[in-house]
Formats: C-alpha cells, structure tokens, sequence
C-alpha cells in the first residue's frame, strides 16, 4: 500500500463533513473519486495534501507519517517528517496555478531549486525531458498565459512530476478541456500511473473516471456510519 488513510473525521464547525472513512491508494492505481457537489471531495484531497488538518485519523504514504490518532484527535508529525511527507505526494489544481510571470521551463525549476533537489543545469534536462515527453518541448521559454488550456494542464502535470511524487492528485483534470484533450491527459495520467505512482483524481466527469480509473470511490462513504 501507498497511501492509507484510517479513520479521518473532519467538520467545519457544526457540519461533519467526513467521519470515521478509511482509504488507501496503491502503486499504479487511477483512484477516482466522485459524488455530489459538496459532499466533502475537495476536502479529503487537502487533508492528504496537508492543505488543511484532519481532526482525527492517521495518513501516510510508505514510511512517511503525517498524522496519526492520539488521545485527543490527529497528532501532526514535526516539520520536518510533514516535510517528508509531503515530498511524496503531488497536486494539480483545477485551475493549473502555474505562475503567470514565469516561462515554463521556470515554472517547472521553480520547487525543486527551492528544495535544493539539484542544481540549475541538472534540473533544467530532466524538465526538458518531462516536457517532451508532453509533446511540449517547443514551449520551454513559453509564457502561461500563451498556453491552450490542455497545455497549461501538461504543464501543471510536468511541474508536480518534477518533485517525483509517490501519489499525485487531480482535482477536475478536464473542467476546461474538450474531449479530444481529456483523452490526451487522461492516457498521460495513464503512463503516470503505469511508471509505479499512485494517482487519485476527483472529477464530475464520470466519461473520463469510467475510461481512465482503475477503482471509483464514492463520496457518499464518508458518511456511511449516518
Ligand atoms: N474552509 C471551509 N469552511 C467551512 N466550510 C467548508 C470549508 N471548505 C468546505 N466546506 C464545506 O464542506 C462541505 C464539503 O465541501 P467540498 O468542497 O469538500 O465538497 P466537494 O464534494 O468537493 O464539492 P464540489 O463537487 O462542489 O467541488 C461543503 O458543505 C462546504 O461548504
């Protein structure tokens, strides 16, 4: 097992919004996760993104813990173990969050020269790499802003890739994309899973979670105790 999850409970002041719900991901799997506005999807991919905190359970990918369950609710690892942690899981946000004033290639540079993963030159040929691999390796030097929507996706994808995540995370893959684009990534995120990574998606899209996934999970069991 990659990631495993045990008995998350999260409530935004009076509203439970997850309780008592258990999840794993496995190596190569596409878990795709779906199920009615609100119903808490959004949330459970930032607390294994450590966006936002679990109130109870434990969460941790191989041997890196982020939280597990005291006597009084999830106990947060120190700093340096969330660290640890977070190095092993990746997300691509709906809307890209690519930074707008930086070409590709820096957008790409930017984290792991941040984390000393290493230097400028070793960094900018695996990027190069990852961005032919997209079908990407004439926009380098691209601005953002000058990308289609299903570029800008590639690059959000090569980007997270770029820190070599255990499990990566989507949430709405193909909001903006036409079907022709969807499958493109959707056959990506395939050869991503295919070369051992976890991957977890949330997407009202059931076409797409149907074709690319490999187990569908449905919201309505983070409230199956009711
Ligand atoms: N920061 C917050 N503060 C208070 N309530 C919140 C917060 N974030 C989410 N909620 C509430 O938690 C519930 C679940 O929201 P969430 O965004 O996880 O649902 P979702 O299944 O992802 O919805 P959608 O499919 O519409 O994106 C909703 O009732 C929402 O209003």
């Amino acid at each position: 097992m990659l990631l495993n999850a045990m008995n998350l409970k999260k409530s935004y002041h009076d509203i439970t919004v997850i309780d008592d719900f258990s999840f794993h991901i496995d190596s190569n799997e596409i878990v795709v996760l779906v199920g009615r506005s609100g119903t808490g999807k959004t949330t459970l991919m930032r607390l294994l993104n450590n966006l936002e905190k679990t109130d109870q359970g434990t969460i941790s990918i191989e041997d890196a813990v982020l939280c597990k369950q005291g006597l009084k609710g999830a106990e947060y690892a120190d700093r340096k173990k969330r660290r640890l942690y977070q190095n092993k899981i990746g997300m691509v946000f709906q809307d890209y969050a690519l930074f707008p004033n930086l070409t590709v290639l820096d957008n790409l540079l930017e984290a792991p020269l941040a984390q000393k993963l290493g230097s400028r030159v070793e960094l900018a040929a695996k990027a190069a790499g990852l961005l032919e691999q997209m079908g990407l390796e004439d926009k380098l030097e691209a601005m953002p802003s000058t990308l289609s929507g299903g570029q800008k996706q590639r690059v959000a994808i090569a980007r997270a890739m770029m820190l070599n995540p255990r499990v990566l995370c989507f949430d709405e893959p193909t909001s903006a994309l036409d079907r022709e684009s969807s499958d493109s990534i959707g056959k990506l995120i395939q050869e991503i899973a295919a070369g051992g990574t976890g991957v977890l998606i949330v997407t009202h899209d059931i076409e797409f979670g149907e074709k690319y996934g490999t187990r569908i999970v449905s919201s309505s069991e983070f409230l199956r105790n009711h």
